[in-house]
This record gives C-alpha cells, sequence and structure tokens, in this order.
C-alpha cells in the first residue's frame, strides 16, 4: 500500500511518500500560504497512493487538502484520537498541536523514550516524552525565523538579515551583530530550556531537534542528541500503518 504523508505546518508543507515502512520513496514540499486545488494538483500529477495521513496546525490549510484528498482515496487527520502507540499525560489533549503528537510518535519509535523532541519551525516547540511512553507537555517559544524577522519590523535601522552562522561573537557590522543576537542567542534559550526539562525528569534523557532551523541551531549544541529532519513525516508513517493496518503497523 501506497500512503502520502502530510505535514501541513505554518511555514511550509512537507510531503512523503512511503511504499516501505521507515524509507521514503519520495519527498518535497510546498509554501503553506501557496496550498490550494491548483498547486495540489500540480504537485501531485503522476503520484500515485493509496490512502493519506495528514498532520495539520492550519485548519484553512487542512480543509483545503482534506477536501482534495478525499477525491483520491482514504484519508485520515492525526489527532489525539488517532491510535498513537502513546499515552497522553496532558489536562486537554484535543488542544495539542497535531504536529506536536507526530513528532512525539516519531521520536519515540525511532529513538526511544524517554525522550525530548525540539522542532525548530515557525515556532520552536519542546516535548517532552515520558519513559511510559506517554507525551508529557513542553514548551512553544518563537522561531529563529520569527526572532530575525522582528528587529527588522520593529526598528527604523536594522536590516533583514540572513540566517546564517555569524563569523565571529563580536559582530563586525549591523548584519553580522544581528546574526549573532539571533543564532548564537537562539542557542542559550535552547540550552536553557533544555536544561530546565531534564531537571524536571528522571535519568539522562535524549533530546532529538527537528525542523527548518534544527541542523543551524543543533551545530554545536552537546545538548542536542541527534537531528532527524523527517522525524514529522516518520511519525506520520508510523500512524498510518495502524490506522490503515498495514503490516507492521
Ligand atoms: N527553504 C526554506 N524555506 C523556508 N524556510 C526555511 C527553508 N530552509 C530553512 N528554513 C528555515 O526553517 C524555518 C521553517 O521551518 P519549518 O520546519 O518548515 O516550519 P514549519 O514546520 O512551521 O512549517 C524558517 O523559519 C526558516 O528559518
Ligand atoms: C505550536 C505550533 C504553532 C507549532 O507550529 P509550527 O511552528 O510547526 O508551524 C503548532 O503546533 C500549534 O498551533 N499548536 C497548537 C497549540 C499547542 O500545541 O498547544
Ligand atoms: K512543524
Amino acid at each position: 500500500m501506497k500512503l502520502l504523508l502530510i505535514d501541513n505546518s505554518n511555514t511550509r508543507t512537507k510531503f512523503a511518500l512511503s511504499e516501505q515502512e521507515g524509507r521514503f520513496s519520495e519527498t518535497f514540499w510546498i509554501p503553506t500560504s501557496e496550498i490550494c486545488e491548483n498547486t495540489l494538483t500540480h504537485a501531485l500529477h503522476g503520484i500515485e497512493f493509496d490512502a493519506s495521513l495528514i498532520c495539520s496546525v492550519v485548519p484553512l490549510k487542512r480543509k483545503v487538502l482534506e477536501d482534495y484528498l478525499n477525491q483520491h482515496g482514504p484519508v485520515h487527520a492525526l489527532s489525539c484520537q488517532s491510535p498513537l502507540g502513546l499515552g497522553i499525560d496532558y489536562p486537554e489533549p484535543d488542544k495539542i498541536g497535531a504536529d506536536r503528537l507526530a513528532n512525539a510518535v516519531g521520536v519515540t519509535d525511532r529513538h526511544g523514550a524517554p525522550a525530548i523532541v525540539i522542532d525548530f519551525g515557525t515556532a520552536v516547540t519542546f516535548d517532552v516524552i515520558s519513559a511510559t511512553p506517554a507525551y508529557a507537555g513542553g514548551v512553544i517559544a518563537p522561531g529563529l525565523g520569527a526572532m530575525g524577522e522582528y528587529l527588522g519590523r520593529r526598528t527604523a535601522l536594522l536590516p533583514q538579515i540572513e540566517l546564517i552562522e555569524p563569523p565571529s561573537a563580536i559582530g563586525k557590522s549591523t548584519q553580522a551583530a544581528m546574526q549573532v543576537g539571533a543564532v548564537i542567542g537562539y542557542r542559550g534559550l535552547v540550552r536553557e530550556i533544555l536544561s530546565a526539562l531534564r531537571h524536571e525528569m528522571d535519568g539522562k534523557v535524549q533530546a532529538v531537534a527537528t525542523g527548518g532551523d534544527a541542523s543551524l541551531i543543533a551545530r554545536g549544541v552537546t545538548e542536542i542528541d541527534a537531528v532527524d529532519p523527517d522525524l514529522t513525516l516518520h511519525g506520520l508513517e508510523r500512524v498510518a500503518r495502524r490506522v490503515f493496518a498495514i503490516d507492521g503497523g
């Protein structure tokens, strides 16, 4: 059975095709703002699949995706009601972003529990999975892109910057000074939050990073144990195998 997996998040909507567990035959993405029937028809032209599974944190785009996919076979939208294979230790499970639940499934399946997933997307999310394993809650902070953009928008003289590694901690230009604030400053945010989370958990807890800014920020941060770029899509695949009763699911 060929599965189409879709992570509909705020900046990019990622797609993966899976026929064999743990391996994607194809992956691509579309800016979320461009998701409409036309772009989907174009992007999915010639791609065959038997069923699809979507995690969405953008309700209007989720509707467009579901309406389109419903014409092409069974569709499941991931929620706290889906067969996640994890407990949920959280007061209002239906408020948890579907991408965060997919990340929790992905990290448990691929790296084991207990774990902390850090998703460096539009927002940066930290999600804690206990040894049980159960989703235990987490942290939401501004994403690196949002932090970088903010100063350029709210000041008269500061430019928009490219989010790249600054050559030195002592900035020798406005851009370089802002890159230090964003990139090096961001690593400090990550270290401090990880330390506080680990302090509230028992024993050694691995941290796995994913999302658009993961490789840039994780560089040199020894508190992050691994970067797994397609973690959300892998979590979706795991749930899809259960929903559609595929062997190994
Ligand atoms: N090609 C790219 N397009 C957009 N953002 C990118 C790209 N490469 C890296 N990024 C960074 O990744 C962040 C978005 O990460 P992503 O995981 O796609 O977010 P989301 O899951 O919220 O859609 C942006 O803030 C940006 O800094
Ligand atoms: C926190 C998020 C905005 C992260 O979205 P992303 O940055 O991946 O696009 C998203 O998971 C969301 O809208 N969550 C709902 C609230 C919650 O999880 O508590
Ligand atoms: K995401």
